[in-house]
């Protein structure tokens, strides 16, 4: 597989790595931080002090790792459950419209001040796998995180005229139940209470949910082509000072046709993450 998978591997050996040291803090995720395997690491190196200051170095990196760990577990079950909140908000509200209203017309714009506000903020997902708060490969959340902003600012906010498609309706659907389940996961693995159907929700629905998200998303695109052409928005037509073209609507056509490698990778990557924690397969990647 290309190079998706490579550095989802690649974030799966340091986590194994990470795994492999001497035993964590018991906080659930202390044992994911790369600051917490630096410490370890240096202590260990260090052979150069006496037993007394080397075991009280060894406490303050101890004491250092728990507090790293609390911190970053404290954040992160904030974090999940403020999203798993407002993922269900969304839903109440989505349904609320729908058996109000009887259509899907007008659903985005009542509904989009939360879409954009949760959405958004989910670009600390990438800054979790940047500081090392979470295994995640920072590519992997990073094609994930960036194509939703992308379809949230770029596209449905953008193009007013395509806010009413039914298209619209199908990915706001597949990443509500999506982001509802996958929090609610996260939220309970940190608790050490995770129900088995979440985590079996969490590994089954995507696959459906994530063609029928894809597919939503890429028939947005396809609906706003024609508009973005006929204005020519977000271009920059030659001539100008800076001498720079640049065309939206091929843009768009390039974004369309970068899911074609894109997203097999992703959706296989869960299907290898679905073996490994439903069924408890090792995976073992391949270097190619
Ligand atoms: C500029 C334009 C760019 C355009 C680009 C276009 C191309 C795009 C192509 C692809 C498009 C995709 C669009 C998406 C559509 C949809 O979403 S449709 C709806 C269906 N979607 C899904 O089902 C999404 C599935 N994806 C995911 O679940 C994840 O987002 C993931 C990023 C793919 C990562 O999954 P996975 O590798 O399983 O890792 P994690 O779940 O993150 O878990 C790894 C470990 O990390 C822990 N962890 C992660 N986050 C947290 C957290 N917030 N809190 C606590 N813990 C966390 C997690 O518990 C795991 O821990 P361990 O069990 O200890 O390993």
């Amino acid at each position: 597989m290309g190079r998706l998978t490579e550095a989802a591997a690649a974030g799966g050996g340091a986590s194994a790595a990470r795994s492999a040291g001497p035993p964590p803090a018991p906080l659930p995720l202390s044992s994911t931080s790369p600051g917490c395997a630096a410490a370890m690491a240096s202590s260990e190196e260090d052979g150069t002090n006496g037993g007394a200051s080397e075991a009280s170095e060894e406490r303050e990196a101890v004491g250092k790792r728990r507090r790293l760990g609390l911190l970053a577990t404290i954040w992160l079950t904030f974090y999940n459950i403020a999203m798993t909140a407002g993922w269900l908000v969304l839903a109440i509200a989505m349904v609320r419209f729908y058996m109000e209203k009887g259509t899907h017309k007008g659903l985005y714009k009542s509904i989009q001040k939360t879409l954009k506000f949760f959405q958004t903020f989910a670009l600390l997902e990438i800054v979790h796998c940047l500081i090392g708060i979470v295994p995640t490969s920072v590519l992997v959340a990073g094609v994930q995180v960036s194509s939703r902003i992308f379809m949230v600012w770029l596209v449905t906010h953008s193009i007013k005229p395509i806010q009413n498609e039914e298209s619209v309706v199908l990915f706001l659907v597949a990443w509500t139940v999506t982001e509802i389940t996958r929090y609610s996961f996260y939220t309970f693995s940190l608790l050490d209470h995770l129900p088995y159907f979440i985590k079996w929700a969490r590994y089954n629905f995507f696959i459906i949910l994530y063609p029928v998200g894809v597919a939503g998303e890429l028939l947005t695109i396809y609906a706003a082509l024609p508009y973005v052409k006929k204005t020519g928005m977000f271009s920059i037509r030659l001539p100008n000072k800076y001498n720079v073209s640049f065309d939206y609507y091929y843009f768009l056509l390039i974004t369309m046709a970068s899911y074609i490698p894109l997203f097999p990778q992703l959706y296989f990557h869960m299907l290898r993450q679905r073996r490994k924690v439903l069924h408890g397969e090792v995976i073992v990647e391949k270097d190619d």
